[in-house]
C-alpha cells in the first residue's frame, strides 16, 4: 500500500511479446503486445481459450520463456529478457509458479520432502530446521508431516496439487502464478484446491495471476479479469462485471459457452455460444484477430487493428472498434 492507502502495481507488463520461431520464417504469435498490471494484494484472473497464449504469459512473465520484447516491472525493477541461473535464484524467494499438471511437475524419483525443500537449498539451512519447515508446510497445505518420506505416486491428484503448492510457496514470494492448478483435478476435489489457495492467499497477502479456462472459478477466485484471444488481451476489468456484463464479442460468447454452476445466475448471461476453432496464431494478419468469428464483425475490423482503451464511465478497457470514436 501507498502512504495514500492507495494499492501499488506489484507487477507491470509493457508491450510483452513472445513469438516462438518454428523455422521457415514461420512464427508463432503467442503473446502479442500485452500490457498491464497486477496491483498489490490483487488476483487477476485470465481466461480465453485452449491455444490463446494464457501459458506463454505466465511463462515469459516469470522468466521461464525470453523474451521477444517488451518489459516487465517488478515493484520498479525491469527484469531480464533472458533470464540466468543467478536471476532464477534471486526471483524465487519472490515470484513462484504452481503448475497445471500434479502427475508430471513433480520428480518421481524425489521424496516429496525433497521436493519441497528443493527451493530451500539457497537458504543453507540445517536439516532440522528444514524438515521441520517442510513438515509446517505439508500441514498448512492440508497434508501430513509424516508424508515427507512418501514418494508422489502415492499422493492422488488433489494431494499432489497440495505438494506443488507447498513447494511453490515454502519460500513465502509475494507474487504466484496459478497455471491452470485445477484443471487436471476431478471436480470433486478442484474446489478444496481452489478454496486452499485463496485462503493462503489471504494468510500471506499474496499477489496472484491465475489462469483458468473455467470463467466462473475465476469469477469467483479474482478481483479483476482479463480475456486473452490469440496472443493478445480484448478484454479487461472487475471479474464480476466483466462475466455479467461483457463488452467484446469475443467475451461475450467465451462466457456464453461456460458452463454455469448456479442456475440462477444462467438467465443473466449471453445466449450466444462460441463457433468454430481458434485461427492459427502463426504469421496473424493484420486488422483484429476476432473478425472471422466475430457476430458484429464491421469493414474496418478487417483493416485495423483495434487499441485495448477504456471505456468511458467504466473500469473497464476492451480492445473492439464497436467502442472505438
Ligand atoms: N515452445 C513452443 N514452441 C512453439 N509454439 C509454442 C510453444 N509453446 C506454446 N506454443 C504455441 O503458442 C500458442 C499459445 O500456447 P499456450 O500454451 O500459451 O496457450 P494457452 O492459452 O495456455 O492454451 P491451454 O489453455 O491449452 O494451455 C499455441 O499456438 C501453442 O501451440
Amino acid at each position: 500500500m501507498s502512504e495514500t492507502g492507495m494499492q501499488e502495481a506489484l507487477i507491470t507488463l509493457d508491450k510483452l511479446t513472445k513469438y516462438f520461431e518454428i523455422g521457415r520464417g514461420q512464427r508463432v504469435h503467442a503473446v502479442d503486445d500485452i500490457s498491464f498490471s497486477i496491483k498489490e494484494g490483487e488476483t487477476l484472473g485470465l481466461v480465453g481459450e485452449s491455444g490463446s497464449g494464457k501459458s506463454s504469459l505466465g511463462k515469459t512473465l516469470m522468466g521461464l520463456h525470453d523474451k521477444t520484447s517488451g518489459t516487465v516491472t517488478y515493484r520498479g525493477e525491469t527484469l531480464p529478457a533472458h533470464y540466468k541461473a543467478a536471476d532464477f535464484k534471486r526471483m524465487a524467494s519472490r515470484m513462484q509458479m504452481i503448475f497445471q499438471d500434479p502427475y508430471s511437475s513433480l520428480n518421481p524419483r524425489m521424496t516429496v520432502g525433497e521436493i519441497i525443500a528443493e527451493g530451500l537449498r539457497s537458504r543453507n539451512l540445517d536439516k532440522a530446521d528444514t524438515q521441520q519447515l517442510v513438515g509446517e508446510w505439508l500441514e498448512r497445505v492440508g497434508l501430513n508431516a509424516a508424508h515427507a518420506s512418501r514418494y508422489p505416486h502415492e499422493f492422488s491428484g488433489g494431494q499432489r496439487q497440495r505438494i506443488g503448492i507447498a513447494r511453490a510457496l515454502i519460500l513465502e514470494p509475494e507474487f504466484v502464478v496459478c497455471d491452470e492448478p485445477i484443471s487436471a483435478l476431478d471436480v470433486s476435489v478442484q474446489a478444496q484446491v481452489v478454496n486452499l489457495l485463496n485462503d493462503l492467499k489471504t494468510s500471506m497477502g499474496l499477489t496472484m495471476l491465475f489462469i483458468a479456462h473455467d470463467l466462473s472459478m475465476v469469477r469467483y477466485i479474482s478481483d479483476r479479469m482479463a480475456v486473452m484471444y490469440l496472443g493478445s488481451l480484448v478484454e479487461l476489468g472487475p471479474a464480476a462485471d466483466v462475466y455479467f456484463s461483457p463488452r467484446h464479442p469475443y467475451t461475450e460468447v467465451l462466457i456464453a459457452s461456460n458452463p454455469e454452476p448456479d442456475p440462477a445466475t444462467e438467465r443473466e448471461r449471453p445466449s450466444t455460444a462460441i463457433q468454430g476453432e481458434i485461427p492459427s496464431p502463426v504469421n496473424v494478419p493484420a486488422g483484429c484477430r476476432f473478425a472471422g468469428r466475430c457476430p458484429k464483425v464491421m469493414q474496418v475490423c478487417r483493416e485495423q487493428t483495434p487499441e485495448l482503451i477504456p471505456l468511458v464511465n467504466e473500469d473497464r478497457l476492451v480492445a473492439c472498434h464497436l467502442y472505438q470514436q
